[in-house]
């Protein structure tokens, strides 16, 4: 099916991505630089072509012919856990990060500990990863009607993206046929991963060097927008930062009071009487239904669906992660925190461009990789 195709197909079938009439305003340009709009639907075509040369061999509807209805089946699982779970999106959008960033869009984070696989899940980066048993889910549904047929790296890819339009996020289009790799990565999981405690400097570095300017990294950070936030990943900002003894200066003082209440009894060891944050490590085989707060975490704190809010705590410096409130350290990614609390839609757009690339990364396709029957097991 040709390109352009495609992107009609797309662009009848799922309205979200179409700017709408009333947002359609120009940037003021002086606020950030000259940012023009580009009418979505011909960034995505572009995206298209340009991921055609990161990874030729995927195709959009690549299962049209072997498993035709494989994404609807997709999408449907996705809608039934949604039901019981309204917490899919945030579970399944930091999976796919944490695969694609990891070696690529392999499903090397779902394989299990076993002979010869040094299992990404038990790297200290991955040890509150969620989700795993929403793709197991999905995966035996696939599996009902087209055994063998369809990756775990597929199922990722597709089940995030259904998952971020049911919490109000944008659609966009990905290609498919990727395979699952027959290896896990640990180490590099343990050394790659960025750390909530990260610069700025550290944490663009990591993401230039897997192909994404500010923006597209400024745009894929909305995601915290959504889901759980542990305290040990922000406490040392609330008593000691940096080896301070002291909080961490960029924060909004009545955030800081906030989190050590909500926090309380958990602070840095070095703190006289203090104790550590409970470790609430997730197993990464259970369904973790986080309807309500669990002590030592936040939960859905900028928001429970996909938005903007995001982008206006960090204007407040009332980032909760480290990480997250140095997108204000310096002037370009600052400029794109401001643009996004500005413009809804400008961020819709780049965040679905950006999730397409990185739904891209480094993807395995025939005769590479295998198509697991149990995505936790190499097959
Ligand atoms: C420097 C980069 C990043 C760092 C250091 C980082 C770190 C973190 C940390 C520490 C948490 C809290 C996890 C917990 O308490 O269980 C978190 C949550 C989350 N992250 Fe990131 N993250 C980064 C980038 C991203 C990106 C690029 C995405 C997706 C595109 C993403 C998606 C998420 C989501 C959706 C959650 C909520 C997870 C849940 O509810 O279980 N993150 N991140
Ligand atoms: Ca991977």
């Amino acid at each position: 099916m040709s390109l352009r195709k495609d992107v009609n197909m797309f662009r009848q079938r799922h309205k979200l991505l179409t700017r709408p009439s009333s947002t359609s305003r120009h940037h003021n340009s002086s606020a950030f630089g000259p940012v023009r709009f580009i009418p979505l639907m011909l960034s995505v075509k572009n995206q298209m072509l340009e991921t055609d040369n990161a990874s030729h061999l995927l195709r959009y509807d690549f299962y049209g012919e072997s498993c035709p209805n494989a994404e609807r089946i997709v999408r449907a699982a996705v809608e039934d856990l949604y039901q019981v779970r309204s917490d899919v999106a945030p579970a399944l959008l930091r999976l796919i990060f944490h695969d694609c960033f990891i070696q690529g869009c392999d499903a090397s984070v779902l394989l299990d500990p076993a002979d010869g696989i040094d299992s990404e899940k038990e790297s200290p980066p991955n040890e509150t990863l969620r989700g795993f048993d929403l793709i197991d889910i999905i995966k035996s549904k696939l599996e009902e009607e087209c055994p063998g047929l369809v990756s775990c790296a597929d199922v990722l890819v597709l089940a995030a993206r259904d998952s971020v339009v049911l919490a109000g996020g944008p659609f966009y289009p990905v290609y498919t046929g990727r395979r699952d790799s027959t290896v896990a990565f640990s180490n590099h999981a343990t050394d790659e991963l960025p750390s909530p405690r990260d610069h700025l400097s550290l944490l663009l570095a990591a993401f230039a060097s897997r192909g994404f300017d500010e923006r597209e990294t400024v745009s894929l950070f909305g995601a915290h927008s959504m889901g759980v936030i542990h305290c040990k990943f922000f406490e040392n900002r609330l008593y000691d930062f940096d080896g301070s003894h002291e909080p961490d200066p960029s924060m909004d003082l009545g955030l800081l009071h906030l989190l050590r209440t909500k926090c309380k009894n958990c602070h840095s060891e070095s703190s006289p009487g203090s104790q550590p944050c409970p470790n609430s490590s997730l197993s990464p085989t259970t369904v973790h239904n986080s309807s309500t707060e669990e002590p030592g975490m936040l939960m859905n704190y900028y928001g429970s669906a996909f938005g903007t809010q995001y982008y206006h705590s960090l204007l407040q410096g009332k980032g909760i992660l480290h990480t997250d409130q140095q997108l204000m350290a310096a002037e370009e990614s600052a400029n794109w925190v401001r643009a996004y609390a500005a413009d809804i839609s400008l961020f819709r757009h780049d965040f679905a461009l950006a999730m397409m690339k990185l739904s891209d990364l480094q993807v395995l396709t025939a005769p590479l990789g295998q198509i697991r029957l149990n995505c936790s097991k190499v097959a």
